[in-house]
């Protein structure tokens, strides 16, 4: 792949593309950038990551005007707004679109109408595992009859700040763990839209969006993101525990999310998918 584009340059997007930039099957010659704000900073700081590599940088405000630079892949790691307003551009022009924000698909009209764009144009919607994993063997289990899944997001207080769960509990007076959110995963995406986009994906692999069990947890005794669910089904029954260091750039973000969209992006590149 030579051109790829992000829409968003934070935490995800800057990892990904340092990971991205030293892969010998990647053969990046071009990054395409859409941001909202600030183009000469952000240029800055790709060009920093990129142009020792030898890759153009080019920044967009316009998502018109990158589509128009003709890009092998688009990468959303914006935010679900992001999926919303772009989506249907991106899958209108006939390009494949990574989204990390899952959760924006807790919106059924908007699922099914950037399914049917996809579909008309022959494009893709792919959705990386991110911070969660077993993907894999989840569809496998559906496909042969799930009994159960539920789901357990588990993050320190700072991660939760800025979120629903300030008007549930006192993120600063925690002195033990407190769930504050259960329900199901298309309510936990919704509301919590920067930290619940796993429990979408697990939804989607999964029973769906209002069949998954979801519960939350702020938790001052941890200092990482953990993320566990359970498997029933008739093929088989798992359980899974990821156990994920929070991004140096992001408090709400597991690092791993960013080498999971490097996974995705690597197996449109090279000869092997794994
Ligand atoms: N699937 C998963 O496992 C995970 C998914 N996520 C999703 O990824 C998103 C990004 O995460 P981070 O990189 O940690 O966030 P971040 O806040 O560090 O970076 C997001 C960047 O996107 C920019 N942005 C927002 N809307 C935009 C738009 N419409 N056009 C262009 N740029 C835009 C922001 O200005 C910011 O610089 C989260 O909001 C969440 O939806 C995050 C963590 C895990
Ligand atoms: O990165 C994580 O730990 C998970 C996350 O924020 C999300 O699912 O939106």
């Amino acid at each position: 792949m030579q051109h790829l584009a992000l829409i968003g340059f934070g935490a995800i997007a800057r990892t990904l593309v340092a990971t991205l930039c030293d892969q010998p099957d990647m053969r990046l010659r071009k990054l395409s950038l859409l941001v909202r704000s600030t183009p000469d900073e952000l240029r800055r700081a790709a060009a920093e990551i990129c142009a020792p590599r030898d890759i153009e940088v080019q920044v967009f405000t316009d998502i018109a005007q990158m589509l128009a630079a003709r890009p092998d892949l688009v990468v959303e790691c914006a935010g679900q707004k992001a999926v919303a307003d772009h989506g249907a551009a991106v899958l209108g022009a006939g390009v494949d679109l990574v989204t990390a924000s899952v959760g924006a698909f807790a919106d059924q009209a908007l699922f099914d109408r950037l399914k049917e764009t996809a579909a008309g144009r022959g494009a893709r919607i792919i959705l990386p595992a991110g911070a969660i994993g077993g993907i894999d063997a989840l569809v496998a289990a559906r496909l042969s009859g799930l009994n159960e899944l539920s789901y357990t997001g588990r993050k320190p207080p700072g991660g939760w700040k800025g979120t629903d769960a300030e008007s549930r509990v006192d993120l600063d007076a925690l002195t033990e763990e407190a769930v504050f959110f259960e329900g199901t995963a298309r309510e936990a995406a919704m509301r919590f839209p920067k930290n619940a986009n796993v429990a979408a994906t697990l939804a989607l692999a999964g029973p769906g969006m209002d069949e998954t069990r979801v519960r939350l947890i702020a938790d001052p005794a941890t200092t990482e993101n953990t993320h566990e669910y359970q498997v029933r089904s008739q093929a088989v029954d798992y359980s899974m525990r990821l156990v994920g260091k929070v991004s140096p750039l992001n408090p709400k973000t597991s690092l791993s999310t960013a080498y999971s969209l490097a996974r995705t992006v690597l197996n449109r590149s090279g000869a092997i998918i794994i």
